[in-house]
């Protein structure tokens, strides 16, 4: 039967429409059938119309044989009547589920059902498609389901259960659902109890602080069954053999927008059913040589620190808080002293204000070794040699400063599409640092207005980028605080200042926090290291318009090219 890579061609029904059905090892496609009596004057001869389908058999989510009051068959609920007419000439039926790409890289899953002439030929198809579907050895086939139910607008359950478990079902993926009773329930589970060895990946129903839980729980878990002690700074840490799945319920799901274009469960759902896998960049934090956390999107201290202090005040807003808590802490203009100390990345051609952004199949991080292959960013023994100065490499720049933003991916959410970074790499071993000197507020709000626009956000004297794999922190005065000391510190009230070197629209206050992810560090001086491509998502990157319309429509002629085989 296989001619030229077809595996199976039939002439079936689709509704009423006669469609030519070719299956081959990367696509099923089908196409309408038409008796052309014009050309033909009546004998019948075929026609080709432009009614042709194709989709990428990595990209089906399921088959089966279609029952006759499937409430799911879109095609049943389409035209009953048809169908019943259809079921009574052709009693045989299947129905393949797959990704549809809509706008704005959302994805669907769509249905379409063909009507066979017999059972036989009907039982060949279902068989076929499985069996090429059972090759898709990255697909998961058994996942551990943490929902969050009180993040963001508190509808992670209701979104989990009608739009993610169907299609899990559909695509006879097995889960264990958890669903969270508490702050760090996820993380505690995944470091000690879970039973890893059961599944294929991990996912999360909540938001970014959801996601960090999971990152946590399964990277300690990883680096203590490997014997990692992760309070060594320079240490190499064991990537994470399981992938994790983000199902977008929170306030800001800046870590799903930049690793799938958007925040949509369907579309979520289906990157994790067809198997995707990115690989990303995890930071570790670390002061005076103890650990404190991970970051894989910014790392902030100033304008952001402040934003997320006041706002977690502010819970009960839900994702209000963070436009009221910017505002007010745009209007309190502080600015904070301390030196900035980094490695920068070198022999990276890719650079912050390079206007390469990150996409599917991103060439900068393919280039990239992961983290495995060793501490391959630490100095050679050339550059070492030429290191006149003896700074091992390092810059130090000691400033007065609004934000200090450490951008390890784009960081583009809803609130700002391009992101803090619109150039960084989701995978490539490097984050961007931003430094936001003291400035006018006129010239800060300009600044933030260009997050919104297309304008550069860089292109200002007062900021300035660099792409690094390590840095460091240290405030100005001298650190004694720790979140439990600021507690009993003087509090900030309304806009004005704890201590103040007062100029006409400036305040400078002691120290900021460092938000980390939307978690604030219990301390200020920090070393800051990435690790390169520490753990995998199920995602691929944002796709191109043009990635998308090509995979969508992947040469379905050379399908066609074929001499056709009829059953
Ligand atoms: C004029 C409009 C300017 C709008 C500028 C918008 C820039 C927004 C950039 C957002 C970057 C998000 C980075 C993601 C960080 C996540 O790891 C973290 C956890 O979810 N989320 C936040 O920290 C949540 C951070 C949320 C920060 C919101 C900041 C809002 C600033 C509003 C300033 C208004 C000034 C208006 C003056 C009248
Ligand atoms: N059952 C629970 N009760 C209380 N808090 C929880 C529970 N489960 C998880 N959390 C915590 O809730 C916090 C916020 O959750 P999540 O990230 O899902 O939503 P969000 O903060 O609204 O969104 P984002 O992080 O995208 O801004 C997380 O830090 C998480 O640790
Ligand atoms: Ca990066």
């Amino acid at each position: 039967m296989e001619k030229q890579g077809r595996l199976l061609s039939s002439k079936l029904h689709q509704g009423r429409r006669q469609v030519e059905v070719v299956l081959n090892r990367c696509a099923l496609a089908w196409k309408e059938i038409e008796k052309s009596k014009r050309r033909s004057s009546g004998t019948g001869s075929v026609s080709e119309t432009a009614l042709s389908h194709a989709v990428q058999v990595g990209e089906i989510v399921a088959v089966c044989k279609t029952k006759d009051d499937d409430p799911d068959s879109t095609e049943t609920r389409r035209s009953r009547k048809t169908a019943k007419q259809l079921s009574k000439l052709y009693p045989h039926s299947f129905t393949v589920s797959y990704v549809r790409r809509t706008s704005q890289h959302q994805w669907r899953c769509s249905d379409v059902t063909f009507h066979c002439a017999n059972q036989g030929l009907c039982e060949q198809w279902v068989q076929l498609i499985n069996e090429q579907l059972s090759l898709l050895s990255n697909r998961p086939k058994s996942l551990l389901v943490y929902i969050n139910p009180y993040g963001g607008t508190q509808s992670g359950k209701r979104i989990y259960e009608q739009k993610v478990a169907p299609l899990f079902r559909r695509a006879c993926i097995s889960t264990d659902v958890i669903v969270t009773e508490r702050a760090n329930h996820a993380r505690d589970h995944l470091k000690t109890e879970a039973n890893l060895d059961k599944y294929d990946g991990v996912v999360c129903v909540g938001g970014d602080g959801m996601f960090s839980e999971v990152l946590h729980g399964l990277v300690t878990r990883t680096q203590t069954n490997n014997g990692v002690d992760l309070n060594q700074p320079d240490t190499e840490l064991v990537p994470c053999s399981l992938r994790i799945g983000i199902i977008p319920a929170g306030s800001t799901d800046c870590i799903c927008f930049a690793t799938v274009g958007t925040n949509d469960p369907v579309t979520s759902a289906l990157h994790i059913i067809v198997g995707d896998s990115q690989p990303m960049d995890v930071c570790s934090v670390h002061h005076n040589d103890v650990f404190l956390r991970f970051s894989v999107s910014l790392l902030g201290y100033g304008f952001y620190g402040d934003v997320l202090t006041d706002s977690e005040r502010k819970r009960w807003l839900g994702p209000a808080r963070y436009d009221l808590s910017g505002v007010k802490t745009f209007l309190s203009h502080n600015y904070y002293e301390g030196t900035i100390s980094f490695l920068p990345a070198e022999n990276n051609t890719a650079t912050p204000r390079d206007k390469l952004q990150c996409r599917s199949g991103c060439c900068v991080c393919l280039h990239q070794p992961s983290s495995k292959d060793g501490e391959q960013w630490e100095m050679s023994e050339e550059k070492e040699k030429s290191d006149k100065d003896g700074s091992g490499g390092w810059s130090a720049i000691r400033g007065k400063f609004i934000a200090i933003n450490a951008a390890s991916m784009s960081c583009a959410c809803p609130r700002s599409p391009k992101g803090l970074s619109p150039s960084a790499h989701l995978a490539d071993g490097t984050t961007d640092l931003i430094l936001v000197r003291k400035c006018s507020r006129l010239d800060f709000f300009r600044h933030l207005l260009r997050h919104t626009n297309k304008d550069d956000q860089f292109d200002h004297s007062f900021v300035e980028v660099h792409r690094v794999r390590k840095f460091r922190f240290q405030p100005r005065h001298r650190e004694l605080l720790s979140l439990e000391d600021l507690s009993e510190s003087p509090k900030k009230t309304g806009f004005s200042p704890i201590c103040s070197a007062r100029t006409t629209c400036n305040y400078s206050t002691a120290h900021s926090s460092w938000t980390c992810d939307g978690e604030l560090l219990p301390h200020t001086a920090i070393q800051v290291s990435v690790q390169c491509q520490l753990i995998r998502l199920f995602a691929r990157g944002i796709e191109e318009q043009q990635q998308q319309e090509q995979c969508v429509f992947e040469d379905p002629c050379t399908l066609w090219a074929l001499e056709p085989s009829t059953h």
